[in-house]
């Protein structure tokens, strides 16, 4: 179990996969059922949503998430991805995936024109401050028993986490910084070096 999977439906799949090539993780894409086999991890990348959710839905793969969550699968959803593992989206009668206790509010900070970067400190994640990419980002407006804030800004929460399921509201696969990869990738097992950036960088 030295895998680690990334949904390949729709979004932002590439950078996710090349992120954990980085850090010298075998990166599986997933796009059917068989290529769940000994993936310690699941991330269910940015995009669309309504989109994915119904590639989901088309593919049968909600069924065998669910199947390999049930086992121990873990799960990052950022930004889409986050609204996807969502336990409820506010203003929206369903949600989908729903494994993890939060509510999210879709596309919080106005259209893709809104879009912004900053750097934060997230002692958790990395002793550097990382910066965190934010494209028709969500909020994080309640946490659920068992779920912990990773980063809290103002009146949203920006990260958390549950024992199983990681989400971010940014996008980390979207600049060079791989804190939040090595962090998932330690969260599933995964024996992971403290190499920094430029080590790898010249490797
Ligand atoms: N960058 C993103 O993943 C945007 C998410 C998008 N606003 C949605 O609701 O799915």
């Amino acid at each position: 179990m030295t895998r680690i999977g990334v949904l390949d439906l729709q979004g932002g799949v590439a950078e996710h996969v090349e992120h954990l090539r980085r850090l010298g993780v075998c990166a599986v894409r997933i796009k059917k059922e068989a290529d769940f086999e000994g993936i310690a991890g699941l991330i269910i990348p940015g995009g669309e949503s309504s989109c994915i959710s119904r590639l989901l839905r088309l593919y049968g793969l909600e069924r065998v998430i669910y199947t390999h969550y049930a086992a121990g699968l873990k799960l990052w959803g950022s930004c889409a991805g986050a609204i996807l593992l969502a336990k409820n989206i506010i203003g929206e009668e369903t949600s989908h995936l729903a494994l993890i206790d939060i509510d999210i509010q879709r596309n919080a900070f106005g259209s893709q024109l809104d879009s912004f970067t900053i750097e934060e400190k997230i002692p958790d994640i990395d002793e550097n401050p990382i910066p965190l990419t934010f494209i028709r980002a969500p909020k994080i407006t309640r946490l659920g028993d068992g779920v912990r804030a990773l980063l809290t800004m103002g009146d949203y929460v920006a990260a958390a986490e549950d024992m199983q399921t990681l989400v971010t509201v940014f996008h980390p696969e979207l600049t060079p910084n791989l804190a939040f990869h090595r962090y998932f990738c330690q969260k599933c097992g995964l024996d992971i070096e403290n190499k920094t950036e430029q080590d790898m960088a010249f490797e």
